[in-house]
């Protein structure tokens, strides 16, 4: 568990945060300069707080009051930044092991081996980090970090020098790390697309304060939230299971509470949990069910609000089987269809516009 309240005032800026996330991974998302590397810098002891503690399971590494402020080397925290900072005149064996050498071994909680097997790495060890793609050398970093057994793991933007399929290889890694070694993170990133695939925790931060904390799915399904989440993102996330892959032309189907979803292909075996965003974008409505028409998922629901949102867009929020789908639609759409709360509409959601980026394995 991570416990966090930290107030510091950094010149006309004041980082004000309170904020209590269970185990897992715990993503601080928001625009530049609103505090998430202030924030960072404050648990690892590399800035001190004018104020509060800093808590990580059970360990107090800094309260103000009881005069605690433990030095970084001594806090016991794995960082990895944007870019891997590997020494390179070392292997990429010798960067592994780097840290956990320096260890007791009572101290050791983690395994190469199983660090090597899970980052994909074990065939990189003789190299030098010079030959190594940036994927490979991100790798290579948060392994290092790893082995050095952490309390925690600050990941600060760690995908951000990386391009799209880079950052699409090492999603996965990621995702396994904090219930696999059984480490919290704490991960920095203004991508809401790492965010869904990566947090259990998500921090929106604005203005050098956490102006709200949650399940991802609860928070990016709250239009009052939109905003901070951004419009293009916004959606609804739903629980789902993967119930099979067409054998004839390769569509994944999802079961969820309201039925069956159909979506793009992916490689995620059956019976997989996830959770699923669907963007309100891309959610059309039909007050008659329609027919003989492209969009694979037709789903029945009820309207439970209409909202006018800025500018020319509605919210409309539908409830299908206990899940909330979000539609976005125009706010002439919404002059010629008078959708009113109570009403039994159909969700038109085309399955192309959910794909392997959408979906995140609980
Ligand atoms: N040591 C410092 N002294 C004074 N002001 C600082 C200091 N460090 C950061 N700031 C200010 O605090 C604010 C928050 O910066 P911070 O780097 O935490 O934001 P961020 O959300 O991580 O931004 P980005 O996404 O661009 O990295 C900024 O206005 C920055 O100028």
């Amino acid at each position: 568990m991570l416990d966090i309240l930290l107030r510091r005032q950094q010149g006309p800026f004041l980082v004000d945060l309170a904020l209590v996330a269970g185990s897992g991974t715990t993503a601080l998302f928001g625009p530049s300069g609103s505090g998430k590397s202030s924030v960072i810098n404050m648990v690892a002891g590399l800035s001190r707080p004018d104020s509060g503690h800093v808590t990580v399971e059970g360990k107090v590494l800094f309260d103000s009051s009881a005069k605690v402020d433990v030095s970084p080397e001594r806090r016991r925290l794995g960082y990895v930044f944007q870019d891997a900072r590997l020494f390179p005149h070392l292997s990429v064996h010798g960067n592994l092991t780097f840290g956990m050498n320096r260890l007791a071994a009572a101290e050791r909680r983690i395994g190469f081996e199983s660090v090597v097997e899970v980052l994909g790495i074990g065939h990189l060890l003789d190299r030098r980090p010079a030959k190594l793609s940036g994927g490979e050398k991100q790798r290579v970093a948060i392994g290092r970090a790893l082995l050095a057994s952490p309390r925690i793991l600050l990941m600060d933007e760690p995908l951000a020098a990386l391009d799209s399929s880079r950052k699409a290889e090492l999603l996965p890694f990621i995702a396994k790390l904090s219930r696999q070694f059984a480490i919290p993170i704490l991960y920095v990133s203004h991508s809401m697309d790492e965010v869904l695939r990566l947090a259990d925790t998500l921090v929106l931060m604005d203005d050098g304060k956490a102006a709200a904390v949650g399940a991802v799915e609860e928070l990016l399904s709250r239009t009052d939230l939109r905003p901070l989440t951004g419009r293009y993102e916004a959606g609804a996330v739903v629980r789902a299971t993967i119930a099979g892959h067409d054998s004839t032309y390769g569509d994944t189907m999802l079961a969820f509470a309201g039925g069956v979803l159909q979506v793009g292909k992916t490689d995620l075996p059956v019976g997989t949990k996830v959770r699923v965003r669907i963007h309100a974008r891309d959610v059309a409505i039909a007050v008659d069910p329609p027919s003989r028409i492209s969009m694979r998922n037709a789903l029945p629901t009820v309207v439970k609000s209409v909202t006018p949102a800025e500018d020319w867009l509605v919210d409309v929020m539908l409830e299908c089987g206990g899940s909330d789908i979000w539609a976005q639609i125009t706010a002439s759409a919404q002059a010629s269809l008078a959708l009113r709360p109570g009403m039994h509409v159909t969700a038109l959601i085309k399955a192309a516009t959910i794909t392997r980026g959408d979906l995140a394995e609980q």
